[in-house]
């Protein structure tokens, strides 16, 4: 580590405590935790960097009653809208897979996994990025918890296999054949907290975006594609672009390689944000490189994110897995996962050297930090 710090000549006085990430609090006050959640969105952010109550929200996602479940015309997975009491909205991704189950083929293929995107929340975090919708894990009965306050649009997709509730809902790929089906009437998920209304969101194509076929897209056959984007209208202001790197360093983590469009507010100085994650730890033991092409391409990269990096090298696992430890469905991700991600996070930081070699310091890091600039 030391070496990183003294080749990349950042200050050591940047300590990052993680373990801060783990403080907790008892209320014994009536605090709505659902409006607390709302305030801390902002433009900049979707949960401040410490958060003692946020582990009573990750509970509260997980225990409050379901008032009502609806279709998502969104998207293409199989999700459920759900409102909870307090009139909290909240979506739901089912479980598909075993926890050590190995996703064969593309880097996109397979369904979603739910335990991707909680352990993707965390990271976010870890890596002060803060930017994903808070997720908690949850298991519903979808007899008594969900049947009974469903919409028509979604309870009509119900059927049974055997003694097993199963569902197929509304989505581009959900098609009766292919439900998704629960132990009896028990289904485990990942239950995400809805953005405020009030922070619209926007949509935009990835700039790296795959061509899901066999054709190479731009980025793939062109090394200076950086150069094009960067003149590119949202990208001739860096930070969008800074944003995306960021992205695709906390992407190529998780092995997530579906990032095909990205969201932010519309608020003029959002951040992207890091919205639907479940195409990840497909394949413990593939690196996918190409989801780092932002970085290697465009050179260029905070340094306060920089910072972040390198206090968890040899360490992402560890921590991850300790914030993680509460959860309801811990174990989340399985060791040769914890462990990907190291080896990841070294792939990451060997990748930065490159430039830096071939470029220089003051070229690659960004200083964002006082009294430098805003970016
Ligand atoms: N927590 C959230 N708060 C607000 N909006 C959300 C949240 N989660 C998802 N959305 C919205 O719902 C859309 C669909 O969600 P998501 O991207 O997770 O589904 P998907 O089926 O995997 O989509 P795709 O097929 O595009 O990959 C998102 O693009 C976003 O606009
Ligand atoms: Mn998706």
């Amino acid at each position: 580590m030391d070496a990183f710090y003294n080749e990349l000549k950042l200050s050591k006085k940047y300590i990052h405590n993680f373990s801060l990430l783990l403080t907790k609090t008892n209320v014994s006050y009536p605090v709505d935790l659902w409006s607390v959640a709302a305030k801390w969105v902002n433009a900049e952010q979707v949960v401040p960097k410490y958060s003692p109550l946020l582990h009573n929200i990750l509970q509260k996602l997980e225990l409050s009653k379901i008032i009502a479940a609806d279709i998502l015309p969104k998207g293409s997975q199989l999700k459920i809208l759900l409102t909870l009491e307090g009139h909290q909205k909240a979506l739901f991704k089912p479980k598909w897979y075993e926890r050590n189950t190995i996703i064969e083929g593309t880097v996109y293929s397979g369904k979603d996994r739910h335990n991707g995107e909680i352990a993707a929340f965390h990271l976010s975090r870890l890596l002060e990025l803060n930017r994903a919708p808070i997720v908690s894990g949850r298991i519903l009965n979808l007899d008594t918890e969900i049947l009974p306050v469903s919409t028509y649009d979604l309870s009509r997709t119900f059927y049974k296999n055997g003694n097993n509730t199963c569902f197929y809902g509304v989505c581009i790929y959900c098609k009766p054949d292919d439900g998704v089906c629960a132990k009896g009437s028990f289904l485990e998920g990942s239950i995400a907290l809805w953005l405020p209304n009030k922070w619209e969101t926007r949509r935009a194509r990835h700039p790296w975006q795959r061509t899901y076929n066999k054709n190479q897209a731009m980025w793939e056959m062109y090394t200076e594609y950086c150069d094009v984007i960067k003149k590119a209208k949202p990208y001739k202001d860096e930070r969008k672009l800074l944003d995306l790197v960021e992205t695709s360093v906390f992407d190529f983590l998780i092995d997530n390689g579906d990032r095909h469009h990205y969201e932010h507010f519309s608020h003029e100085r959002s951040k992207v944000l890091l919205i639907d994650n479940a195409k990840s730890f497909g394949n413990p033991y593939v690196d996918h490189i190409d989801i780092l092409a932002p970085l290697y391409q465009c050179c260029r990269i905070r340094e306060k994110f920089v910072s972040v990096l390198i206090s968890l090298k040899g360490k992402l696992g560890y921590w991850l897995q300790k914030l993680m430890e509460s959860c309801s469905l811990a174990p989340i991700l399985t060791k040769d996962h914890l462990n990907a991600m190291d080896r990841r996070l070294n792939s990451v930081l060997a990748t930065i050297m490159v430039c830096i070699k071939s470029k220089s310091i003051d070229e690659v890091l960004v200083m964002t930090r006082f009294p430098f600039s805003k970016i």
